[in-house]
């Protein structure tokens, strides 16, 4: 089968965008690992389908798959591209686009700068929602908030991990580190994105304060491995670092692919904002391989 894709990227987490408002294109799982693909395909993070409008209101859906094939619920960047899409694919003309996604409803506006600002929604604390097992772990307080415990089998080190554990929309674990640069990302981010009390795996964040306006950030991304950005694991970190008392309510995040600003008014039921860039690379054809 030969699909019409797009190539978008958002502060360097890039992605394959597939317009499926006229007809599905039914892809199954080995199909989107291969559009994934970085040798033998187009080569991508995530996967974006957009669909149509599933009503109420709202003028499309769009489906995310990780490059593992995996469907996922969120996707922070995916959503800034999201809306640089439909309108150059003439979908729409509007400036704020209302789209479904499997964890709710969002909002992408685009902005006169060419950024484009999300209502990422309020970030999820209780450890069932993330899903997080917290059964027998005593938290340590820190800020207003607290940090868990986490043992990681298989990781040499004697320091004892803390975790802010969160949900935005995706799971997210997020630590604190002196340097992202020698923070052990490659070697410490499976295990954490796999550790057994994170039932759905997990987005594994690595935050270095520079000021209480200003981290920077890695991200060892469920199904995707290290990515040069994640847009919820910015508004994760934020989140995190906000509540633990480290940081202001506007904080611009320095990823190894660009800058992205959160802000979060601190109130547990506030909304995240998230605004970034978002680019389209080039727009291609590819005979994908039949289906398994
Ligand atoms: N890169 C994304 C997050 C994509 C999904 C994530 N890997 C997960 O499995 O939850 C972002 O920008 O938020």
């Amino acid at each position: 089968m030969r699909i019409r894709f797009t190539k978008m990227q958002g502060a360097g987490n890039d992605f394959v965008m597939l317009d499926e408002t006229r007809a599905p294109l039914g892809l199954t799982t080995a199909q989107y690992r291969f559009l994934a693909d970085r040798h033998f395909g187009v080569g991508a993070d995530q996967i974006l389908s957009v669909r149509p409008s599933p009503g109420e209101g709202i003028d499309f859906e769009y489906v995310i798959h990780n490059a593992d094939g995996g469907e996922v619920e969120q996707c922070g960047n995916g959503a800034r591209c999201f809306v640089r899409f439909v309108r150059e694919q003439g979908l729409t003309t509007k400036d704020v686009v209302k789209v479904k996604t499997l964890s709710g409803v969002i909002e992408p506006r685009m902005q006169a700068d060419g950024r484009v600002t999300v209502d990422m929604g309020a970030p999820v604390f209780e450890p069932a929602r993330i899903p997080f097992d917290a059964s027998g772990l005593t938290p340590e307080p820190h800020g207003s908030w607290q940090k868990w415990p986490l043992a990681l089998d298989g990781w040499s080190s004697s320091a004892p991990l803390f975790i802010a554990a969160l949900s935005m929309g995706n799971p997210h674990a997020v630590q604190l580190v002196d340097d992202v640069d020698t923070a052990p990302v490659l070697e410490t981010g499976p295990l954490i994105e796999n550790h057994p009390r994170f039932p759905k795996r997990v987005n594994a964040g690595f935050m270095q304060l520079v000021s209480r306006g200003q981290i920077r950030l890695r991200v060892y991304e469920r199904g995707a491995g290290e990515t040069l950005a994640c847009g919820t694991g910015a508004c994760a970190a934020v989140v995190a670092g906000i509540r633990w008392g480290l940081l202001d309510t506007r904080v611009d995040v320095l990823t190894r692919g660009g800058q992205l600003t959160i802000e979060w008014a601190g109130q547990l039921d506030a909304p995240v904002m998230m605004t970034g860039p978002a680019t389209t690379v080039f727009a291609s054809e590819i005979d994908i391989p039949d289906a398994p």
